[in-house]
């Protein structure tokens, strides 16, 4: 098994709300994971179960409440002060949902481009940049001419999303964090942007972490997968987990398989899936909305049962119950 270049040990992130911060919510808990070299990692889970806080955690955009990341064994709240943060974020990028708000509209595209290449390799003529410019595009299947002189309104969101993993990619990353890279774009062109990051995988060796709400399009892009709830993890394993899922929540999820050409809603009925902290009982986090739940789901949390295709948070796979 390959060492994984981002792990998270144990991660949990409190928001404090209101004007006294007394109510809290568990945007992420306790949370254990690893992105591997060479993999695409899904993570998968409805709104509110708090896929986009781990992103910003892995980002830094965030500090987590307790637990520790690494990034290749060194804790990454180590990256400090500019030149600290440039540093992981030559490792690290990110890639986010909404490629308009990622852009300036007032900039045109091909200089944003270049403001990255000057940022991160300050001694490269221009000539140069543009030139890596011009192949990081082709990458993600366009070209120079496609760009020049363009404002980000002059894009398509599938385009602009294209350019903004060109942006990605013009650092060189090991590991990019895409979150839901394609819920905002046309879907007729999502799988086209899922292969980018397919064969970006297999031509450079990025590794990715994929956040996404729709459970054809994880299992499509993915290696493997873990399943949010609430903030915890449920499910992990391959990405055929999700074709024979082993928990409740995640057999939920796959009886209500979208189409893919249509924004997945859910029929789940809970509302957004935070969890106000004290709210919640000692048991497991699925209990009440649990078809096959047991007694002892209600008194005790599970633990994580390795099935030798998945780790599953469920009792229905001990022998204890
Ligand atoms: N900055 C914040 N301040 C307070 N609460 C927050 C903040 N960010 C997220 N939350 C809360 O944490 C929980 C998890 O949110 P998060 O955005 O991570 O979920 P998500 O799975 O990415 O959902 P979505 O797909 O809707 O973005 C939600 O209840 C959300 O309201």
């Amino acid at each position: 098994m390959s060492e994984p270049i981002i792990r998270l040990e144990n991660v949990s992130k409190i928001f404090k709300l209101g004007l006294l911060g007394k109510t809290m919510i568990k945007a992420v808990d306790r949370v254990n994971m690893d992105i591997r070299e060479g993999e695409i990692l899904g993570i998968l889970g409805e709104s509110g179960s708090g896929k986009s806080t781990i992103a910003r955690l892995i980002l830094k955009i965030y500090e987590p409440t307790s637990g520790r990341i690494l990034y290749r064994g060194r804790d990454i709240k180590e990256y400090r002060g500019s030149k600290g943060l440039k540093e992981y974020y030559r490792k690290v990028q990110g890639v986010f949902q909404d490629p308009y708000a990622s852009f300036n509209p007032r900039r045109r595209v091909l200089d944003v481009l270049r403001d990255v290449m000057k940022n991160y390799y300050p001694i490269t003529s221009l000539q140069d940049i543009d030139r890596e410019i011009g192949l990081t595009i082709e990458k993600v299947g366009l070209s120079m001419s496609d760009v020049i002189g363009k404002y980000p309104h002059e894009f398509s969101g599938g385009q602009l999303q294209r350019l903004s993993i060109a942006r990605a990619l013009l650092v060189k990353p090991e590991v990019i964090i895409a979150d839901e890279p394609v819920s905002m774009v046309d879907a007729s062109t999502r799988i086209d942007i899922l292969n980018i990051f397919i064969d970006l995988k297999e031509s450079e060796g990025i590794s990715f972490a994929i956040i996404g709400h729709d459970l054809g399009l994880t299992r499509y892009v993915s290696d493997r997968v873990v399943v949010l709830y609430r903030g915890q993890i449920v499910e992990e394993g391959s990405a055929e987990i999700l074709s024979e899922p082993l928990h409740p929540y995640t057999q939920m999820l796959a009886k209500s398989i979208p189409r893919i050409d249509k924004k997945w809603e859910s029929k789940l009925e809970y509302s957004v899936g935070s969890i106000e902290l004290g709210a919640r009982g000692i048991g497991c986090i699925f209990v009440d909305r649990c078809p096959q739940a047991m007694d002892i789901c209600r008194r005790q949390e599970p633990p994580y049962i390795d099935t030798g295709k998945s780790r599953v948070k469920c009792w229905l796979y001990t022998e204890k119950h």
